[in-house]
């Protein structure tokens, strides 16, 4: 938190750097307060010790996404932890309850679809990724829940990115506060596509932003009781008229011109418009088309948001007519005339374009180009008509482009209201501001100086919000606080607006003299403040004047909190850094004169078309008459005063956006660039009150409301509120809490703390009595289920029984009959048997006595037989035994007498050998 730390050898370091505004090191050396450091672009440098900052080594290499996380809250920490997440295209951080937003210069469609906007909503601030949306919906939350208004105030330089964050807010508001379309458009609709007419009519390219806003806004939303959008007013700021007859290259007109020249050819023809080149309100720069866009294709676009909103085709053809009217008009070029000092129409195309400027302003060209060259002088005796020289003529016809310009681009803004409509009844607002930051450019003019003007008057509004509120209101409590000093900005906005006396004042004063001239005005300015230290008359000029504007000193006080956070007087003086603009004073009467030149009233306010009439309307007599000068610069501070008014009423909520690059490409982030859009928007400033402070407070009444429940007991006892409100925060162990008079004080984070605490019991209590009531009913439901059941079951079984006896029935009836069905059968079918078996008995008995009868007949035949083979066999066998018996013999005999033969020799025995086979085969035979 940027106490004072000590620097050793081998500390890592942030040293400055002239380019990088901020490079880190390492510190090698230390001599007395002189170091040396060791940079990590490798150079080596030598710095006092009081111009180095501690680098947080332990810094997450995403960076955090709020900055009072922060362990060393210095500049290039908070750098440093810008440039980790643009880099990762976290273009979202929060410092406490302001989100900074760095322009990415590239489509990022996922941060801003439909499923984020629903991740948003009701999501509790702080636990999602810092967004424009979280804002969008702890303003809609708190409206809605606290029933205030509130605000949302957008701010950065041009090209930062204010209109883009702002169309987002509104789109968001839209999804929140959306209702079912009736009547085929819906309010939030008009509201979403009032931006692109409103950006056709007061947008243009300038050298900072392509689409830049010319004009400052505050869209006032309103809801109902339920939170729907129910009305919307816009209100504008200070529209550029000098855009319209002036621009320099490489910037261009409104972009309104530009789509009409790329119109369908028969609205081209109708107008008798030519390229944009050959205008000289358009051609004095050489920059006529926006790159990645067709204003072809815008122009349809625009015609089709003008349906949206509710301006008719009538109102957009007259509308266009005067766009076209006032194109013609810037080329009507002046010659001399005959008479001295006078001018007529150049050559004849001056002329025509006269002709035709008068035509579709439809009006007398005679009577036009009286009004363009001649003026009228009542004297008391006569009315007399001076002629103007061409110059005059020049700068009379430019006056009159310039109020045709702004009249109409105040009629977009009344029709618009109009037709969205408001609702009277609504209490509930959300404003949102979207409105040009601070500007110095090489010439500074009384637009710059308005501009200014108005972010001192939002400077005032924030350092009031943020320092002096937190202060009066720790006072008022009787809080134990330390003062803060903080850089007010009282004397810039004394010096400017006070009365009388006032840099506006003075200016109004010097535009009733009638011979005023720039450098009278300049003298009395340097006279007037001579002694201001804000006001400074720059050397080589006779006509300029400086204004230290806010952020042009530093704070050099110590500052301490008691609250457990200091900031050392170096970094305090870091923080402001001189913010001066020279102005150049030559045109501030001219433009301060908020009055039209009756011809030019008297001109137009005859026009035949009723819609060019009614652009100018007739002048109240006694307005007229009265002698009361207006000016611009007192109506805008008299408009600033209301808006400041309105904006103290609501709970503002701040976006500070950032321009990372002045190339306007994705991916560049110049550290210088925005370590001073840092400084002057007082972010680094917030951050610091707000990480020191007390940033929630709680009336007892409302705190014990929402955090009795924490601790009923102590609800129960005799305590008053002031006890009470103690007790809880006691029993739930916070520290560091402040206890005001009528308040509670509570430190960062302590709310959220708390809440989650009060979610947790509620949650408990709604799941017990969610748990109670779904037992009732699911137990009353089991009951009648159970009872129809059984119902159903009885019933079910009755029939079941009757159907089973039923059955059973026929099952007996048909077993009956099967079983006599079988007996008879089988009866049958036994008789049968019975029958069969005693004829196949009969006949086999017969059979077989037949075969008895057979076989014995048979018997007796075979014992005959073999009776009789036996016979003969014995007989055979007798016989040959008894052959054998005489062969035997024989052959014995044989033998006998063969021996005696062998005796005899030898044949004799021969023949009885054969003798014997002879008796052998016959044998055998
Ligand atoms: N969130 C974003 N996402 C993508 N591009 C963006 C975003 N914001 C801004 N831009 C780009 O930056 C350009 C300038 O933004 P924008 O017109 O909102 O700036 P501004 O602060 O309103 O400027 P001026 O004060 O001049 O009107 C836009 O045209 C767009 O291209």
């Amino acid at each position: 938190m940027g106490t004072p730390v000590n620097i050793i050898v081998g500390s890592h370091v942030w040293a400055e750097d002239p380019a990088l505004t901020w490079i880190d090191g390492q510190v090698t050396k230390i001599n007395g307060q002189q170091a040396e450091v060791q940079r990590s672009d490798g150079k080596k440098v030598v710095t006092n010790l009081s111009k180095l900052y501690p680098k947080d080594m332990e810094a997450p290499a995403g960076g955090v996404d709020d900055m009072t996380k922060l362990s060393y809250l210095h500049e290039p920490g908070v750098l440093q932890n810008l440039k980790s997440r643009y880099e990762l295209n976290e273009i979202y951080t929060y410092t406490g309850n302001i989100l900074i937003a760095i322009n990415p210069f590239q489509k990022l469609p996922h941060l801003y679809n439909p499923h984020m906007m629903q991740q948003y909503k009701g999501a509790p601030f702080g636990e999602l990724s810092p967004h424009v949306f979280a804002v969008a919906d702890v303003a809609y939350r708190a409206m809605v829940n606290e029933r205030k208004s509130n605000s949302i105030l957008v701010s950065g330089e041009s090209g930062a990115g204010k209109t883009e964050t702002t169309k987002m807010l509104m789109q968001y508001l839209a999804f929140l506060g959306g209702r079912a379309a009736t009547e085929g458009r819906t309010v939030e609709q008009q509201v979403l596509e009032s931006n692109p007419v409103l950006e056709a009519f007061g947008n243009a390219k300038t050298v900072r932003n392509n689409n830049s806003s010319r004009f400052g806004k505050f869209v006032e939303i309103q809801f109902d009781k339920q939170g729907r959008i129910s009305g919307a007013a816009i209100r504008t700021y200070l529209l550029e008229r000098s855009r319209v007859c002036q621009i320099s290259d490489p910037e261009r007109n409104y972009h309104c011109f530009y789509l009409l020249c790329a119109a369908p050819k028969e609205e081209i023809d109708k107008y008798k418009l030519e390229n944009p080149k050959s205008f000289h309100y358009l051609n004095q720069s050489k920059c006529f088309e926006l790159v990645g866009t067709s204003d072809a294709q815008e122009y349809l676009a625009t015609r089709r948001a003008m349906d949206i909103v509710g301006i008719s085709k009538t109102e957009q053809e007259a509308i266009f007519r005067v766009v076209a009217a006032i194109l013609h008009l810037g080329n009507i070029d002046f010659g001399k005339g005959k008479e001295i000092d006078s001018s007529v129409p150049k050559d004849e195309k001056a002329k025509f374009h006269l002709k035709m400027a008068a035509e579709l302003l439809m009006c007398d060209p005679v009577a036009l180009e009286d009004a363009l060259c001649k003026r009228v002088m009542i004297t008391p005796e006569e009315v007399i008509k001076r002629s103007l020289d061409p110059l005059s003529a020049v700068i009379s016809r430019d006056g009159l482009a310039k109020t045709i310009y702004s009249r109409l681009f105040d009629w977009l803004v009344n029709k618009i209201n109009n037709s969205i409509g408001q609702d009277s009844n609504s209490n509930s607002l959300i404003g949102v501001l979207d409105i040009y930051g601070f500007e110095c450019f090489k010439n500074n003019s009384f637009e710059q100086f308005c501009i200014n003007f108005t972010n001192e008057k939002l400077q005032q509004h924030f350092n009031q919000h943020v320092f002096k509120m937190e202060q009066e209101e720790y006072t008022k409590e009787a809080i134990d606080w330390s003062y803060i000093e903080f850089v007010d900005n009282q004397d810039v906005l004394d010096l400017i607006e006070k009365k009388p006396g006032g840099i506006i004042n003075l200016l109004d004063e010097a535009c009733m003299f009638p011979k005023s001239t720039h450098e009278t005005f300049s003298n009395k300015l340097y006279q007037t403040f001579k002694n201001n230290k804000r006001f400074v008359k720059p050397k080589l000029s006779r006509t300029d004047f400086t204004i230290l504007h806010y952020a042009g000193e530093a704070c050099n006080t110590e500052l301490s909190f008691n609250a457990g956070c200091s900031l050392s007087k170096q970094t305090s003086n870091l923080m402001f850094n001189k913010f001066q603009v020279q102005y150049q004073s030559d045109q501030f009467l001219d433009k301060n004169k908020d009055y039209v030149v009756p011809e030019h009233q008297d001109l137009l306010g005859a026009s035949k078309c009723s819609f060019v009439a009614g652009l100018f309307p007739p002048i109240p007599e006694e307005t007229s008459k009265s002698s009361k000068f207006s000016s611009i610069g007192s109506r805008f501070k008299l408009q600033l005063q209301q808006l400041m008014e309105t904006l103290n009423a609501m709970e503002p909520h701040y976006i500070r956006c950032v321009k990372p690059n002045n190339l306007l490409k994705p991916s560049v982030f110049e550290n210088a660039n925005i370590m001073q859009q840092l400084r002057c928007g007082g972010v680094l400033e917030a951050i610091r009150i707000s990480c020191a402070g007390y940033p929630t407070r709680r009336p007892f009444f409302e705190f014990i409301n929402r955090f009795g429940l924490l601790a009923p007991n102590v609800l129960d006892g005799n305590y008053d509120e002031k006890v009470a409100c103690t007790k809880i925060l006691e029993k739930k162990g916070l520290k560091g809490f402040q206890i005001g008079k009528t308040k509670v004080f509570l430190r960062a984070g302590q709310m959220a703390e708390l809440d989650a605490r009060r979610t947790e019991v509620l949650t408990t209590a709604a799941k017990t009595l969610q748990r109670r009531i779904r037992t009732h009913t699911a137990r009353k439901l089991f009951m009648a289920v159970r009872e129809a059941a059984i119902n159903v079951q009885s019933f079910c079984r009755s029939r079941l029984a009757c159907k089973f006896y039923e059955t059973v029935k026929r099952q007996a009836a048909a077993l009956k009959i099967q079983r006599n069905a079988r007996r008879h059968h089988a009866r049958t079918a036994y008789s049968t048997l019975r029958l069969s078996i005693l004829v196949i008995q009969t006949g086999l008995r017969n059979m077989e006595a037949c075969n008895k009868f057979r076989f014995r007949r048979q018997t007796k035949a075979a014992t005959i037989i073999q009776a009789r083979w036996r016979c003969h066999k014995a007989s055979a066998f007798y016989r040959k035994l008894k052959r054998g018996t005489l062969i035997a013999q024989c052959k014995w005999r044989g033998r006998l007498a063969k021996r005696e033969l062998r005796k005899l020799k030898m044949v004799s025995f021969s023949i009885f050998i054969d003798i014997g086979h002879v008796f052998i085969v016959i044998e055998n035979l």
